[in-house]
């Protein structure tokens, strides 16, 4: 019997795919320290940065997504698409992993599909409420599928599915970083009410130009202050828009935030697109939140992530092409709103799933054992 556990965990593209794959690692490393634990990522996406920062080892694929909208130019995505299966079936070969793990973005589609080829059980991770076109293709050979929303059944094969939740990175919920000294970590004045704005990994235009055109807004109502987040690409627009505006003490501006866990400390009230990662944190951390959904997502599935919260009066929606009227008056009123802010948090605590990515790890490591003792 071999005892050595390998396991592949492969995807990424966007933070919302890379944080949970890492967190799911940390688990098994946790249960099983001695398992080797390789990643299998795109070249040149965030996760070929992000994971080695997590301790980790990573080998990109050439692999690119399909242009859903101008089918004719995906010709060389075609050709990359089979250099990538042919480069996992060789990183497979070389690594002799025991399980592979899914965790959805465009390297995990050629990594899990070779894998099951090849006979090597497969455990996909979907986090959002609305199953993407790879994970819908991966499920037929997968033996687990671990989601966070109810109704997945729609999408895939009743008997595989396990209600997980989505793992989040382990230092968001151990972190021990009182309110004030976060506020103040970030120049900010601790006795002033604090939103938080976040536009997922990667930023979102919608709430960048709404927050542009309420600088004036920002800068007459000093009593609240505003962390801002404006992803790596919009941030040089939106500095200078800033400095045009002047001097605006009650604001914070970044690229980037690496430690969500003390912004998420210092936030009264969060201002986010509807990812699935964002979500999950939110939950576990019981945060008020205001969500506008991305209406550029595959299957518009931010929205139906979101509705699952406002439907239980959890989170306040506001739709994209409402943002730039609503946005910051709904924001204004309710962060000074206490009695809503705590009926947000209370019924948003009630979604968390806690442990998501021990109870994952756990899958993948007897999915692992089994075939040792094949
Ligand atoms: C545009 C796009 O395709 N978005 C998708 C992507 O979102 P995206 O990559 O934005 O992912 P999520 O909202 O799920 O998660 C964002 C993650 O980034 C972290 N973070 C964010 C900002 C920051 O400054 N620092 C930081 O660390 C958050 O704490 C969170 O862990 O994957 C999600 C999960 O499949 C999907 O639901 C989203 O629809």
């Amino acid at each position: 019997m071999e005892k050595e556990l390998r396991i592949i965990i492969s995807g990424g593209g966007t933070g919302g795919h890379i944080f949970p794959a890492v967190s799911i690692a940390n688990a098994i490393k946790e249960l099983r320290p001695d398992a080797r634990i390789l990643f299998v990522g795109a070249e040149g996406r965030m996760e070929m940065q992000r994971v080695p920062d997590a301790g980790y080892e990573i080998i990109g694929l050439p692999v690119a997504g399909f242009d859903r909208k101008h089918l004719w130019k995906n010709f060389a995505v075609l050709i990359k698409l089979a250099r990538s299966q042919w480069k996992a079936k060789s990183i497979i070969k070389k690594f002799r992993p025991q399980v592979a793990v899914g965790v959805g973005g465009y390297a995990s589609g050629p990594t899990l599909k070779m894998a099951g080829m090849m006979g090597i059980p497969t455990l996909i991770q979907e986090q959002n409420s609305y199953a993407g076109v790879t994970n819908k293709l991966l499920a037929k050979k997968a033996q687990r599928i671990c989601v966070a929303y109810d109704g997945m059944e729609k999408f895939f094969p009743k008997e595989k599915i396990q209600m997980t939740g989505n793992p989040v990175r382990q230092n968001l919920l151990t972190a021990t970083r009182d309110h004030e000294s976060a506020i103040t970590s970030f120049g900010l004045d601790p006795k002033k009410k604090t939103i938080l704005i976040l536009g997922g990994s990667l930023g979102a235009r919608t709430i960048n130009n709404t927050l542009k055109a309420g600088l004036q807004t920002i800068k007459e109502t000093p009593a609240i202050q505003f962390i801002w987040q404006t992803g790596k690409i919009y941030h040089q627009q939106v500095m200078e828009a800033v400095k045009a505006a002047g001097n605006i003490p009650n604001l914070y501006v970044t690229d980037f935030i690496k430690d969500m866990a003390t912004a998420y400390s210092a936030a009264d009230l969060v201002i986010s697109r509807a990812g699935a990662g964002s979500i999950s944190e939110f939950c576990l951390l019981h945060k008020p939140v205001i969500l506008i959904p991305s209406p550029n997502v595959a299957e518009d599935h931010q929205t139906k992530n979101a509705l699952a919260l406002v439907n239980k009066q959890a989170a306040i929606y506001v739709k994209d092409v409402e943002a730039e009227e609503k946005l910051l008056p709904v924001a204004l009123a309710t962060v000074i709103d206490t009695g809503k802010l705590k009926e947000l948090s209370d019924n948003i605590a009630k979604l968390a799933l806690p442990d998501s990515a021990t109870i994952i790890a756990r899958e993948v490591i007897k999915l692992g054992e089994r075939r040792n003792d094949k």
